[in-house]
């Protein structure tokens, strides 16, 4: 596949077949930092590794400047046969020769780019230049390239005071919880509450969306901007960009003049620094930060896909509590291990929700209504990653939801061959809930690392939990369970989640907007979350902040319910959940919580054994 593939990229040089592979291993260590140790660690049990074409790999990365210290470019290519052309435009902050004419394009082209994968219709949404936030949040550059975290990585003290990487557990010591699945969920809802917005972040974001919905309107009567992605789903993490969608009344301005207009008028008027306008994408956008809260920011153009992910996806966020937990841990997961740049073959944070919502919905013990998800989010967490590391035949299977039920399913590959496009047979493939022929994971090529990161992830739970259940009071204290499979870095937070206190503008129906558009949500979320747009029935609006209802079941689940009831009834730990030193059992390192009756023991020990997790 190596020699189809052209690639010329003005002003680089060609390098040459082992000069790429050397660069691509270094690429590929510094990527994927837990890499070898988790190689060592995953027992993929004959499963289908990747083959060897995923290693070649596919991309040249170039991180070499030319020119000016101003302009730069990362070039992200991809391995199919190029059509299109992709036109990337840096707009330099310190350019002298500020063009702030809004009609004309900007002053340099200061690379002409050809073959960039996004203009292989690869990605819905150019988001994966080096400026990322993510990386501007996280500087991962300290990690060591076998991916075993040093000393100095997991932040143990050795030259002075060092700030804790995983600063979720501060004043939050769970090590006297019996069960360690307990100490597991509540270190996951900690972390959660850490990476919550604060009220000042929700407030700086709002102003951000409101001037920039303002300006743009004002600049071109006829048109509206709207936030959609994790800022409209409030799915982000610290340091998440914010995308945004310009739709017009015409609906004809994604067009390249357009682009040039916009990313001139927001320059000129200080509302954005390092504008990227990348023209000839699939998806053409403007990329660019806000020069007062640094908040990265990427604006499409008259595509609504992303307004209705959005309401599909607050949804789901309704009737599956602990979704958002979920989604946040595993997004964060792949952050630091950064596996969450679609541009170099990781998962996007799209590909992350389904695949935590199909895992929830799909959960057999979960469907049945048999246990709260928010009860088992240690469970449900180091499951999630065993399917997904160990189990999931990512040979046969296709990730979907019935487009007229939305009902999670499993579809073959081999009948789908619109969606299986991939030369390998080890991809994965998740079918895109608004377009039945989008894959949405097109893009994820790396699933090799992927897949074993997700089965390293297990195995480290899996034997931190045993480790912490044999290990006395004294060695618990202090210990991160989480710790060992993400890491936080930035600024200290708080633990306050102020999304009750402030409304996310972004979350607001249009209506609302014209009442009071210049909201900064202070008057807190009431108002607002009850005229949401996405929210159809009173059900789901009285559900939006306390979900009380159940997660809902299909009937299938419900005829299987006393089955699976029969085996995995549950004992009912509340009562007693005071940690007691004592010997370590095989079948309590982990345990589920229920709250419905009682379980056996002997069932509970089979289910875990037949779990893999009796070691
Ligand atoms: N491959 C894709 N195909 C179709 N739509 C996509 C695709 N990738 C992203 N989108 C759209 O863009 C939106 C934002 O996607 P993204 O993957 O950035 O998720 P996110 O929740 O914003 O995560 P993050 O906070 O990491 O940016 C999605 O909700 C979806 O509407």
């Amino acid at each position: 596949m190596g020699s189809k593939r052209k690639r010329e990229v003005s002003g680089i040089k060609p390098k040459s077949k082992k000069q790429k592979k050397k660069q691509l291993k270094t690429l590929q260590n510094s990527l994927t930092p837990g890499h070898n140790k988790f190689e060592k660690l995953a027992n993929l049990n004959g499963n289908h590794d990747g083959d060897e074409e995923d290693s070649d790999s596919s991309v040249i990365f170039d991180f070499s400047r030319e020119g000016s210290k101003e302009s730069e470019i990362v070039l992200v290519d991809s391995d199919e046969e190029e059509e299109g052309k992709s036109d990337i435009v840096v707009i330099s902050d310190t350019d002298n020769k500020e063009n702030t004419d809004a009609s004309t394009e900007p002053p340099q082209k200061k690379r002409k780019v050809e073959g960039n994968e996004l203009t292989n219709n690869e990605d819905f949404i150019g988001f994966g230049f080096s400026s990322s936030s993510d990386e501007a949040e996280d500087n991962f550059d300290d990690l060591s390239d076998d991916g075993v975290l040093s000393a100095d990585e997991q932040g143990i003290i050795i030259d002075g005071p060092k700030k804790s990487l995983y600063p979720w557990i501060k004043d939050h010591d769970h090590s006297t919880q019996k069960e360690i699945a307990d100490w597991l969920t509540m270190e996951i809802k900690d972390f959660v509450d850490y990476v919550s917005p604060s009220s000042d972040e929700i407030v700086t974001r709002n102003t951000v969306v409101n001037r920039l919905k303002t300006q743009i309107a004002k600049f071109w009567p006829g048109t509206e901007a709207h936030v959609f992605g994790s800022c409209a789903t409030d799915l982000y993490l610290p340091g998440s960009d914010i995308d945004m969608v310009v739709i017009s009344e015409t609906g004809d301005y994604e067009n390249r003049s357009r682009l040039y207009q916009l990313s001139s008028f927001l320059r000129s008027k200080k509302l954005a620094k390092n504008v990227e306008v990348i023209a000839n994408a699939k998806v053409p956008i403007i990329k660019f930060v806000d020069p007062e809260s640094e908040i990265h920011i990427d604006v499409s153009f008259e595509r609504t896909n992303g307004i209705d992910a959005a309401k599909r996806i607050r949804k789901w966020l309704i009737t599956t509590p602990g979704l958002r937990e979920l989604v946040l841990i595993v997004k964060q997961f792949l952050r630091s291990r950064r596996l969450n740049n679609v541009h170099v073959g990781g998962l996007g944070g799209y590909a992350t929700i389904i695949m935590c919502y199909h895992f929830l919905r799909l959960h057999p013990k979960v469907s049945t209504g048999s246990i709260d998800i928010l009860d088992n989010l240690g469970v449900l967490l180091i499951e999630f990653f065993e399917l997904y590391g160990r189990n999931f035949s990512y040979d046969n299977l296709i990730i979907s939801l019935d487009p007229n039920t939305e009902e999670p399913r499993y579809l073959t590959k081999g009948t789908n061959a619109v969606l299986n496009t991939a030369r390998s047979t080890f991809s994965i493939v998740i079918q895109d809930p608004a377009d039945p022929r989008n894959n949405i994971t097109r893009s994820s090529y790396n699933l090799r690392d992927l897949k074993k990161a997700f089965g390293g992830a297990y195995q480290l739970l899996v034997e931190k939990c045993y480790e912490l259940n044999g290990a006395s009071y004294k060695d618990r204290l202090g210990q991160s369970i989480l710790g060992d499979i993400i890491r936080f870095k930035g600024k200290e937070r708080d633990f306050n989640d102020d999304r009750h206190k402030v409304v996310n503008t972004a979350l607001v129906n249009h209506e609302s907007e014209e009442e009071d558009e210049e909201s900064d949500g202070l008057e807190g979320n009431d108002k607002y979350y009850f005229s949401d747009m996405t929210v159809e029935s009173d059900t789901d609006l009285d559900a939006k902040y306390i979900p009380k209802e159940p997660t809902p079941v299909t009937n299938k689940a419900k005829d299987t319910k006393k089955l699976v009831e029969s085996f995995l009834s549950l004992e009912d730990t509340e009562n007693d959940d005071k940690y007691e030193p004592k010997e370590p059992e095989e079948d309590d390192a982990v345990e589920i919580k229920r709250s419905k009756s009682n379980l056996d023991k002997e069932i509970r020990r089979d289910y875990w054994r037949q779990k893999g997790l009796d070691m």
